[in-house]
């Protein structure tokens, strides 16, 4: 199954109806990229698991675990005991090793979007298969994780994004990720429209973007270090409690502002192999941009987060974020 499923996704070669029985679930091709596994035997714990990778194309670390995820299940190594969602995000730009082909995936999944193209395409069609997966699984909790790597190092090489919303995050959330391996935790200030947005917002679901590394080609990803989130994904697609660790073994960042591209005359005023969450001094100017000026530090030290002076105009070309008191992470 799974060899198939990556060969047809890679190469375009999708049947019209893609199904079949596993030793503890059975599967089904919803579109390119999205495959859904029902469990045989549903777990007591079991959530509506959505995991997702390759919203860029570039990140490949993601689509590796999540390939050890499903082989796992395929070997009956791994009884499935959640309903599970795996989607692979932007499938030409997967094929291509580039992060997008004409825009960012990753800021279009806003329900009424009406840009046409082809990556608001995959966007409503990916928006459309969440929205069924989760109604179809409507007693469960909904849970989403949104499979990343980064452009550039950072000072904390694996850390969770918590988007913008309403819906607050469990408790238990972050001491199951301190034991997957996650060490940093950025709070979003602003809705962002992002996948691991969309399913928080519309559907209150615990759902995160996760950055597991750097970018870097098929073959050339350190899984090792991604081990215990792996067993994250299989403890959730199993149905089974996972594993916990103190939450205060990772350190909490708020993000302040955002620097946004505006002018085709923008530069950032720090070096390109800047690490993520480097921080910046009161005063130190950040951006140059001829529409809006500059971006200074104003009176609290500032950490630099996803720098990236190439994106498109309007687009978003830094978080600043400042470091943050620990939620409540008392379970109850
Ligand atoms: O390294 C970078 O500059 C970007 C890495 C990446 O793709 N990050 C996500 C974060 C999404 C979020 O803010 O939740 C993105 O930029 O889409
Ligand atoms: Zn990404």
């Amino acid at each position: 199954m799974l060899d198939q499923w990556l060969d047809m996704t890679l190469n375009d070669k999708a049947p019209p109806v893609y199904s079949g029985a596993l030793a503890s679930a059975s599967y089904r091709l919803h579109a390119p990229g999205v495959l859904e596994l029902v469990p045989d035997t549903r777990a007591t714990n079991a959530r509506a698991c959505v995991f997702s990778a390759a919203v860029h194309g570039n990140e490949t670390a993601p689509v590796e675990l999540i390939g050890e995820l499903l082989a796992a299940i395929e070997a009956g190594t791994l009884r499935l005991g959640a309903p599970l969602l795996v989607m692979l995000g932007n499938i030409p730009a997967l094929r291509a090793g580039t992060r997008y082909i004409t825009t960012n995936l990753n800021r279009l999944f806003k329900r009424g979007l009406d840009t046409a193209g082809s990556e608001p395409d995959r966007a409503r069609e990916l928006i459309a298969r969440v929205d069924a997966f989760y109604a179809r699984h409507s007693a469960l909790p909904p849970l989403h994780y949104d499979l990343h790597t980064a452009i550039r190092e950072s000072l904390y090489p694996r850390f969770a994004v918590v988007p913008y919303s309403s819906t607050p995050t469990a408790p238990e959330q972050w001491e199951w990720l301190a034991a997957a391996g996650i060490q940093a935790v950025l709070d979003q200030h602003c809705h962002s429209w992002t996948l691991s947005h969309y399913s928080r917002h519309y559907h209150g679901a615990q759902a995160f973007t996760l950055e597991l590394g750097r970018v870097a080609p098929f073959g050339g990803n350190d899984l090792a270090a991604l081990g215990p989130m792996l067993g994250l994904l299989k403890a959730l697609a199993g149905g089974a409690i996972p594993a916990r660790a103190p939450a205060d073994t990772m350190d909490f960042f708020r993000v302040e502002r955002e620097v946004r591209r505006e002018s085709d005359e923008f530069c950032l005023c720090f070096a390109d192999d800047t690490p993520n969450f480097t921080a910046f001094a009161p005063g130190t100017r950040l951006a140059r941009d001829a529409r809006t000026g500059d971006t200074v530090v104003d009176h609290t030290p500032l950490h630099v987060v996803f720098p990236n002076a190439r994106v498109e105009i309007g687009a978003r070309a830094a978080l600043l974020a400042t470091a943050a008191a620990p939620p409540n992470t008392k379970v109850e």
